[in-house]
């Protein structure tokens, strides 16, 4: 069966198109709110979306993130809670293929076998763990293929000589980080970030992913020359962020919704 991550990719090679792809932390600020943000997001133009379980040491995240995985583990929202809110918006019709982003940990705590176990026939296409190098990745990357999930790999601008090695074993598309340190807005980038580019694009032949503080319109056209994706996580979860007044309200929390829609509208145009 074609990975729905493999079919929005050919589709958009096709339309001469590049793939938004968001990213959110699940329950911030509830689970059933987070399933009606995805719904916007695919409205929006989103192509497919990053699914986050809030971690209580997010090690690689900025401070816009780290306040929304505190956001959703003040509700215990647990990685179940991820996966169920994944096939609950496959359930109301969400099309576009749902990326699984977790640190390892919680799948550790969860179990590996037990992990692999909940997430299969869930909706989940792809599945991104940033803190498991490839030098320890085996068992997960075996038991991903099993469950037909496409283990994202990352690279970064100092993956240097292992972005080949990286690339060799990626599924899906390779993720190039744009800059060093962690997730959130930036108005510069990595300074060799074009030829790293360049390095990862002739090392593999899967799509190119690029995130890393890309927040407007023009910075999305301006990968979009070199990438076959861009990524999109601060940016939004800070639109979710300033939307909570108006979400939390049953009268206000459309205009919250469509806030949120009009901004990622905005990078996809
Ligand atoms: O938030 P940014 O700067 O737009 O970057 C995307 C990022 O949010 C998302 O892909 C992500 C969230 N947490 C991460 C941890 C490591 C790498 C990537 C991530």
């Amino acid at each position: 069966m074609t990975n729905r991550i493999d079919a929005a990719f050919e589709r958009l090679r096709q339309e001469g198109g590049t793939a938004l792809i968001p990213f959110l932390t699940i329950g911030d600020p509830d689970v059933a709110t987070s399933v009606e943000i995805i719904k916007v997001l695919e409205q929006a133009g989103a192509d497919m979306v990053e699914l986050g379980v809030p971690y209580s040491d997010p090690l690689a995240d900025g401070p816009v993130i780290q306040r929304a995985s505190e956001r959703a583990l003040k509700h215990r929202v647990t990685i179940e809670d991820v996966i169920h809110a994944a096939s609950d918006a496959r359930e109301q019709g969400v099309q576009m293929p749902f990326i699984l982003f977790t640190y390892f940990n919680p799948v550790l705590q969860y179990g590996l076998e037990r992990f692999f176990k909940l997430v299969v026939d869930k909706g989940i296409s792809g599945l991104i763990i940033p803190d498991l190098p490839i030098e320890e990745d085996e068992e997960v990357r075996a038991m991903s293929a099993q469950a037909g999930i496409h283990l994202i790999p990352l690279v970064a601008p100092t993956s240097n000589d292992r972005v080949k090695r990286i690339a060799a074993k990626a599924q899906g598309f390779v993720y190039c980080v744009s800059s060093l340190g962690v997730t959130g807005v930036r108005s510069d980038f990595h300074q060799a970030i074009d030829e790293f580019l360049q390095t990862v694009r002739e090392a593999t032949t899967l799509p190119v992913g690029v995130g890393f503080g890309i927040s407007s319109r023009e910075q999305v056209e301006r990968f979009s020359k070199q990438a076959d994706g861009v990524i999109v996580g601060s940016a939004i979860v800070r639109k979710i962020e300033e939307a909570l007044p108006l979400l939390g309200n049953a009268d206000t929390k459309l205009e919250g919704l469509e806030q949120i829609r009009d901004f990622v509208a905005g990078l996809k145009a």
